[in-house]
């Protein structure tokens, strides 16, 4: 099965707050910009993605990730993250309406398509799914088969929300880099030991050594 993938990315800004320690104002939405492109790209590699529809206000993220082959919908109804991928959902399936859609987080820089694509296997075999993140808390992937609601509910413990909604936990083995979201300091040195992709590197080698050793808060 292809499966249409809707990607949210909050205002640059704005985005990636609890990096503040590990990477300052000046820095953090270029971290930010570099994760959701690296996400996009490997996203976009997967051969069992057909399309990736990006939601998001952000002028520079939309530029950059429309110029990475993603189409750009508008961050609306301006509700925060599951009104962002509701619309998104809405917007794939108003195109095709068969459509099997699944929102991915954008800060996932180590995605392999590989690991994505054993991901959408498993997601393939069940009406509606999702991946629980590294820390086993939150939610990385949410999957919904044709004619199934997405029915997002991401946010703090969406791992118990998701599952309390009737998705089904996906569990493939060796799709570490689908689940290491980047939140904080150490989640950013967890991604880059699995192999962050090539603008996340860049991104990363433009911070203060500080930055990134253990003692930084996290
Ligand atoms: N379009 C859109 N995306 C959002 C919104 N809020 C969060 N996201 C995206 O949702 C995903 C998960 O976001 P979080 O890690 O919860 O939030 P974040 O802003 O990236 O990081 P924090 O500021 O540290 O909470 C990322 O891809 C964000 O860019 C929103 O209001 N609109
Ligand atoms: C939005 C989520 O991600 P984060 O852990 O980045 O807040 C989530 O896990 O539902």
């Amino acid at each position: 099965m292809q499966w249409s993938l809707v990607i949210p990315v909050k205002a640059l800004a704005r985005a990636k707050s609890r990096l503040t320690d590990a990477a300052g104002d000046a820095v953090r939405p270029g971290l930010a910009l570099a994760f959701a492109q690296d996400t996009v790209a490997a996203a976009l590699d997967c051969p069992e993605v057909r399309d990736v529809a990006v939601v998001t206000d952000d002028p520079l993220a939309g530029r950059e990730l429309s110029a990475l082959g993603a189409l750009i919908l508008a961050d609306e109804p301006a509700g925060g993250l599951n009104a962002a991928l509701a619309h998104g959902a809405a917007a794939v399936r108003f195109r095709r309406p068969g459509a099997a859609v699944a929102a991915l987080n954008a800060d996932l820089p180590a995605l392999r398509p590989a690991e994505l694509e054993r991901v959408l296997r498993a997601a393939g075999e069940f009406p509606r799914s999702f991946l629980a993140d590294a820390a086993g808390i939150g939610t990385t992937l949410l999957a919904a088969g044709p004619g199934r609601e997405l029915g997002p509910a991401f946010g703090v413990d969406s791992r118990r929300r998701h599952l309390a909604s009737g998705a089904v936990e996906l569990a493939p083995g060796a799709v570490d880099s689908v689940r290491q979201d980047v939140d904080t300091g150490a989640d950013l040195r967890a991604a880059l030991a699995l192999g962050a992709g090539a603008r996340t590197v860049a991104a990363v080698g433009a911070l203060p050594l500080r930055a990134l050793s253990s003692g930084c808060g996290y």
